[in-house]
């Protein structure tokens, strides 16, 4: 369970989180959304003492994030955009593998772990190659295999998608949707809302630093579809086994 308490996060003279209480139960698909600046990150990364808060407090799994920091981390794994200084090692196989190492998994669970990851963001069989050498969405989707061998309670997904084609987008929402269905929480701070929203159990929205609005996916749908900024997926509409591009369920910023 993530919980904070009365949160408040300042830099400087801007308040990015403003007294913000939430809880989100272990298991739970969540979407947080909000306008540019509304504090969605600054919020997530209080959720594994990434930052730590000017006031209130943030507990994971019952217990205070500032009490026991490496447990927060570990329970709570997180990816960002652009996760250029994210990488421990030089090779994609050896920086996947160091999460699960360091949590003193055994040989074979650290190879489980890194080959379902890898599979998972559509890079399997690429262990051996340079980091460096990789594209940034190639870069992004090692982070996301970093943070899917570390197995944790909790996974936020702060604008992840952003930079990958539709093949590596879908396959990695694919194994976010089998690692809910096996009883992690899931939190996806997006703009893009394909494949997401679907997906979601609870809504929260974010404005000016604070929750705007928290509700259930469904009637989030709705109403999104009822102001036509959503179009809920069509089977007729929808991909083919061969993975071709699927047409957006949102219309671009152009189309809002
Ligand atoms: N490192 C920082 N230093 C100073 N101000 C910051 C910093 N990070 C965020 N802010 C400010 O805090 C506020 C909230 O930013 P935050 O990045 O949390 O919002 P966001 O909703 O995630 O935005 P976006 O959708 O653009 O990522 C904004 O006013 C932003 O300018």
């Amino acid at each position: 369970m993530l919980q904070a308490r009365d949160l408040v996060a300042r830099y400087g003279e801007t308040t990015a989180v403003d007294e913000v209480s939430l809880r989100i139960d272990t298991g739970e698909y969540v979407l947080i959304v909000g306008p540019n600046g509304s504090g969605k990150t600054t919020l997530v990364r209080q959720f594994n003492g990434l930052e730590t808060p000017d006031e209130g407090e943030m507990l994971v799994n019952g217990r205070p994030v500032a009490e026991d920091l490496v447990a927060a981390r570990q329970a709570v794994g997180m990816v960002f955009q652009e996760p250029r200084d994210a990488f421990v090692a030089s090779t994609i196989g050896a920086d996947v593998a160091f999460g699960p190492r360091n949590l003193g998994c055994s040989h074979s669970e650290v190879d489980r772990r890194v080959e379902e990851s890898l599979a998972a963001v559509n890079l399997a069989g690429r262990e051996g190659d340079r980091i460096d050498e990789l594209s940034g969405g190639e870069r992004e989707r090692v982070a996301i295999a970093g943070a899917l061998a570390m197995e944790p309670d909790h996974l936020v997904l702060d604008e992840p998608l952003t930079g990958l084609d539709e093949p590596a987008r879908r396959a990695v929402l694919s194994r976010v949707s089998a690692l809910h269905d096996a009883g992690t929480s899931i939190i996806v701070v997006t703009h893009d809302l394909r494949g997401v929203l679907e997906a979601a159990d609870r809504v929260i929205g974010m404005a000016d630093g604070q929750i705007a609005f928290d509700t259930d996916a469904e009637a989030a749908r709705e109403k999104l579809a009822a102001l036509d900024v959503y179009v809920p997926p069509d089977s007729t509409d929808s991909t083919d086994s061969t993975g071709s591009e699927q047409s957006p369920s949102t219309p671009g910023p152009e189309n809002a």
